[in-house]
């Protein structure tokens, strides 16, 4: 039997991948958050899930050591993975957004200095409008970059906005959106097609009937 790899981040989508492939009976019993294991198979032992950070999934993917992943937009956009985005999952959804202080004229300045855990969003972000601005890699807690002066305003994801709040902070340009994506590695979306096809389109139509569902409700 033919083995479909499945890179899958800990965190905030992991439990709503398990779901969605636990209804489309890929079931993985063993597998619970507070494992410190790798790997899991699945039930009937067809498909293997591996647990990676959430910015390396589409590494994975991308080199062929998993064959499907579950990645964040936002990861995708950062990393430019040459792989097949197949499916908008519709969950882990959040935006893009461009926050600081409530007072803050980026306009205003020659060349603001921008902190954010997405370097590569940012830079092309301000490119696209023409701004000059020097980037600053972090890696977490990007919130406090513009409280303690390292920079003059972050690009991070919002969903809800109480992390901005709670730090007094507040949008000042919205970005673009971000979900749950599905993505394929390339070359596996052909050599394995046989098995992996018909998992992508019980995905879909998993989605499409609970797209319909909360339509209705
Ligand atoms: N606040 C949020 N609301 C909704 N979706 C989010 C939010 N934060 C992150 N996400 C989405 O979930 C994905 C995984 O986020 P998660 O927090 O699990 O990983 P991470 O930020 O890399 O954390 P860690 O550094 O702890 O591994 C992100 O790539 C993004 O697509
Ligand atoms: O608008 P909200 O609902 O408050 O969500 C946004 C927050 O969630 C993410 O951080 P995460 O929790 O992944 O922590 P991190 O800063 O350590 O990456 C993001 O970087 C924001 O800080």
């Amino acid at each position: 039997m033919e083995v479909i790899k499945i890179a899958l981040a800990k965190g905030r989508l992991a439990e709503k991948s398990v779901d969605l492939f636990e209804s489309i009976g890929v079931v993985f019993s063993q597998f619970h958050e507070e494992s410190r294991k790798l790997i899991f198979k699945s039930d009937h032992q067809q498909f293997e899930m591996i647990l990676v950070k959430a910015t390396d999934v589409a590494t994975y993917v991308e080199n062929g050591a998993a064959d499907i992943g579950v990645a964040g937009k936002d990861t995708l956009l950062e990393s430019e993975a040459d792989v097949y985005e197949v499916i908008d999952l519709g969950f882990g959804k959040c935006r893009f957004a461009v926050a600081g202080k409530e007072d803050t004229d980026l306009n205003g300045m020659i060349k603001p200095r921008i902190a954010s855990k997405y370097p590569k969003v940012t830079t092309d972000y301000f490119e696209q409008k023409g701004k000059q601005i020097e980037t600053i890699k972090l890696n977490g807690s990007v919130e406090l970059a513009p409280l303690v002066g390292l920079s003059d305003a972050i690009v991070d994801i919002v969903e809800t906005g109480g992390t901005l709040k709670e730090n007094g902070l507040v949008v000042l340009e919205d970005m673009v959106q971000s979900s749950a994506r599905l993505i394929c590695n390339k070359a596996s979306f052909k050599t394995k097609g046989e098995s992996i096809q018909p998992f992508i389109e019980n995905v879909q139509d998993m989605i499409k009937q609970s797209e319909g569902e909360k339509a209705n409700a």
